[in-house]
């Protein structure tokens, strides 16, 4: 049984360009996100990724519609109960890291833990095996601009499964890195999904991350267009 993560359901997103003027980005988006899959949604620059991507990890809200996350109503918490939900159970990656600068590798990865309650010295721990998992056990002390880009991009990876999320959204993950750096991100989300039952949402303008997806969706004209655009 397939399992669904995510549930949308008439999504809408508009907004206002000019004073008496606004644009419909999402007209009334519907999706099922199944857990244990990658799921990739593509589309033109400007088609509205990003906006959906917000709104369906609770970032951003739509002007109508309902996102149900592992079974709950983001809709109807609070923003302080929002925002610890997002802690503890969505992983993000964005096209640029957003490490923090003067932290460790093993630093970046641990603050999200200890933002969850666990101690310095266990967040630590589960930091180092994050970072042997995303290959990068012998650079966890080195700050980012020690680091390559692919390498930061792999920290934040881990930063991302830091408190084991239920889904991890990804908008871009490779879109600043070159394509041998962006082949083994691809891989490690792969490998992420198969070996450690992580599931991802990934958006791109990039129709090379077809390959990628179990799942693929287009989006245009503010809608899902569902091809048949999977590989597999
Ligand atoms: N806060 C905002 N206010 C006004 N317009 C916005 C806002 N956020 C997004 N838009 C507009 O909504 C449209 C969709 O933007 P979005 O960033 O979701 O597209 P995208 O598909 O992710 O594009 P890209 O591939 O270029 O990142 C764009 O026309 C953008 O200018």
């Amino acid at each position: 049984m397939n399992e669904k993560i995510i549930v949308a359901e008439g999504i809408r997103k508009s907004f206002r360009i000019s004073k008496d003027k606004s644009l419909e980005i999402l007209k009334g988006i519907s999706l099922e996100i199944e857990s244990l899959k990658i799921t990739v949604i593509v589309g033109a620059s400007g088609a509205g990724k990003s906006t959906l991507l917000h709104i369906l990890s609770g970032l951003d809200k739509p002007d109508n519609g309902k996102i149900l996350i592992d079974g709950k109503d983001i809709s109807k918490m609070s923003d302080a109960q929002l925002s610890k939900f997002r802690n503890k159970r969505i992983g993000f990656i964005f096209q640029f890291h957003h490490l923090l600068p003067e932290f460790t590798a093993e630093e970046n990865v641990a603050i999200p833990i200890m933002l969850d309650g666990a101690s310095y010295g266990k967040a630590l721990e589960r930091s180092r095996e994050l970072l042997k998992i995303v290959g990068l056990a012998d650079r966890s002390a080195h700050k980012p601009a020690e680091l390559s880009g692919g390498e930061q991009q792999r920290v934040a990876v881990a930063r991302a499964l830091a408190n084991n999320p239920s889904i991890i959204f990804a908008d871009e993950p490779t879109g600043n890195l070159d394509s041998a750096n962006g082949e083994i991100i691809h891989s490690l989300f792969t490998e992420l999904k198969n070996n450690h039952g992580y599931t991802f949402l990934v958006v791109s303008h990039n129709p090379e991350l077809i390959k990628l997806g179990d799942v693929v969706h287009e989006i245009k004209d503010g809608t899902i267009i569902d091809g048949n655009l999977s590989s597999r």
